[in-house]
């Protein structure tokens, strides 16, 4: 066998060593752990047999005679004996403290130290549970099966060498050592693997004490794999290159196959750690993982005020404000569409056709005797030249038109001396203009486009029979509103109050009709018995069928009252149409007029 011829001369070389040594120190000068060794071997003396289950590997040949190479034996049997210990030593392994220190002992006995010293930390680390603890009973039980395999081998091979020198047991020794120290990395490998496949088990149960044991299971696997690098390549190697150097080459051919055996083992395991530090790594990410946060949702109650912004309050005043500009307009609507179902009586459509009211055409005036080249008022009578228009057939109206009297208060109303006839209605509904067109004086009464201008009550004698007067508007007019309601006061004082007023001539916008103000004062003229006649104004602006209808819905909403006069006069100061019907009423009226 040319690898246990190797290991035989590297084993004389080193007990060469030994015995030089031995001889230069006394008894009483070996070292501690040798005397120790001796202490605990001294029940068995130097004759003591040592075995290995059994098997007598060594026996004392010189009967107690102690030279250098009986002491020399001596240590090395010491040495065997350690390593004897660990082979059979189930004990070591599995005992309590005071073996841990017969471990120590061995350890620093061995000229290697690492291997053991490794073996000794691998083992006396706690498994980390249950499953760990039968690992390591499984372990162990593979490794004693292991051990058992290997000492039978090396009973075996005693047996067989039992009668040949001690140089040759002692190369048995050597043998079983590396086979151990391969097997026991084997062994420990496979437990730390355990350990984390169990601690990665353990991990899906309990996420807290998963990280403490992958922390402790990482550092373990990192003591190991530096340990077992360092194996590889220092001392494995080193003590590789100190046979090469001393073996013969077929002894170098077994232990680099023997090398690179525990190589390919040791990368295996090294890659199953691997392995099981990446799946621990993907374990322990999940938990590190952030958690998925939760979609907040907010409901919030449509009925709620208080989430509400003021935008949302302005933007409801401001729907609210179109809400009611609509309904307004449904109204309008809905009143046009009242006003144009409105069916005119006979008598009032004749009457606008008589009297050519409403918008006509130029040459449809001309066709009726109305000179169209005259200025308004036309000349209501057909057919009529500049004299005959200076021709009043009502005298009353003939008679000059004078301003006597204008009042701002009631006190400075003039005495009622004269029947009067009131001209009332809204601002720039064109009572000044109907002034000038009854009595056909321009210029006496003022009139402009803008609303408000007659601010006083003007008072007006036409002759010595008839007094005229024209009141200022009320409703929207270019004037303080102050102003305006002293206007509105004044004006229901006078009409509700004037002794001498006959009648109040309302005028009425064809196109607009009546408006609330303009029931105010029926209102107001109702309660004080005051004779009003209402007065389309502006007929010349709408269709003579609006005329019609604007005529019979105020006379369908008068029908009630008593003071009103019928019928609705509907006249035009721009073409004088209706004018000269006005003058017989009012004349009539003035005829009747007692003071
Ligand atoms: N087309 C047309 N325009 C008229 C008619 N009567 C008056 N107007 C015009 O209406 C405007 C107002 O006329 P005014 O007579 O000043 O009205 P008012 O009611 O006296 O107004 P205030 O004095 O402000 O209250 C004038 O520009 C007139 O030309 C009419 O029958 N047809
Ligand atoms: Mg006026």
């Amino acid at each position: 066998m040319p690898e246990v011829e190797g290991l035989r001369y590297k084993i004389n070389k080193k007990v060469k060593l030994k015995v030089g040594k031995a001889k230069v120190c006394e008894d009483d000068s070996k070292p501690v752990n040798a005397r120790r060794k001796l202490s605990d071997g001294s029940n068995k003396g130097p004759s003591s047999k040592y075995k290995i289950d059994g098997t007598i590997l060594y026996e004392r040949e010189n009967g107690g005679k102690k030279n250098s190479r009986s002491l020399a034996e001596d240590k090395r049997n010491l040495n065997q004996e350690g390593y004897d210990g660990e082979v059979n030593g189930r004990k070591p392994f599995r005992q309590s403290s005071t073996d841990r220190k017969r471990k120590r002992i061995y350890a620093d006995q061995d000229d290697d130290g690492e291997g053991m010293q490794n073996n000794v930390n691998v083992q006396n680390k706690k498994p980390l549970s249950k499953e760990g603890k039968h690992s390591s009973r499984d372990d162990s039980r593979s490794r004693k099966a292991k051990s058992h395999d290997v000492q039978q081998l090396s009973a075996k091979f005693s047996s067989s060498r039992s009668r040949k020198s001690s140089k040759d047991e002692f190369i048995d020794g050597k043998s079983s050592k590396k086979a151990l120290l391969s097997l026991r990395l084997h062994g420990g490998m496979k437990e730390l693997s355990y350990d984390s496949k169990s601690s990665s088990h353990r991990l899906g149960i309990q996420k807290g004490s998963a990280e403490v044991s992958n922390e402790k299971i990482k550092s373990k696997v990192k003591t190991v794999e530096g340990k077992v690098y360092s194996k590889l390549d220092g001392s494995e190697d080193d003590s590789l290159k100190k046979h090469g150097k001393s073996m013969s080459e077929p002894t170098k051919h077994t232990g680099q196959k023997q090398h690179r055996h525990m190589a390919r083992s040791l990368e295996k395991t090294l890659r199953k750690m691997r392995r099981d530090k990446k799946a621990l790594d993907n374990d322990c990410a999940v938990p590190d993982a952030p958690p998925k946060k939760r979609k907040r949702v907010i409901r919030i109650d449509p009925h709620d005020i208080s989430n509400k912004r003021l935008d949302d309050g302005i933007s409801a005043n401001e729907s609210y404000v179109k809400k009611e500009e609509d309904i307004e307009k449904a109204v309008e609507i809905s009143k046009n569409a009242q006003f144009r179902a409105i069916q005119p009586s006979p008598s009032i459509l004749s009457f606008v056709e008589d009297n050519l009211l409403g918008r006509r055409r130029l040459i449809e005036l001309r066709r009726s005797g109305y000179n169209i080249n005259l200025s308004a008022p036309l000349d209501n009578i057909p057919f009529s030249t500049n004299p005959e228009r200076e021709r009043i057939e009502e005298t009353v109206f003939r008679n000059k038109l004078t301003f006597f009297a204008a009042a701002k208060v009631s006190s400075s109303f003039p005495p009622p001396d004269l029947p009067e006839i009131a001209f009332a209605g809204r601002s720039n509904v064109g009572k000044s203009s109907l002034l000038n067109a009854l009595t056909r004086q321009w210029g006496v009464v003022r009139t402009s486009d803008k609303p408000g201008l007659t601010q006083t009550i003007n008072f007006f004698k036409l002759g010595s029979k008839l007094c005229l007067v024209d009141l200022p508007g009320y409703g929207f007019a270019y004037a303080k509103e102050e102003v305006k309601e002293a206007w509105e006061e004044l004006v229901k004082e006078y009409v509700s109050t004037r002794i001498g007023l006959k009648r109040v001539c309302l005028l009425i916008d064809t196109k607009w009709g009546m408006k609330p103000r303009d029931h105010e004062l029926i209102n107001l003229m109702e309660r004080s018995q005051t004779k009003y006649q209402i007065v389309l104004t502006k007929t010349d602006v709408v269709f003579p069928i609006d005329v019609a209808r604007r005529a019979m819905q105020i006379e369908e909403s008068l029908k009630e009252n008593k003071s009103v006069v019928q019928p609705v006069m509907m006249v035009s100061s721009k073409t004088g149409a209706g004018i000269r019907g006005l003058r017989t009423v009012l004349s009539a009226m003035t005829r009747f007029a007692k003071l």
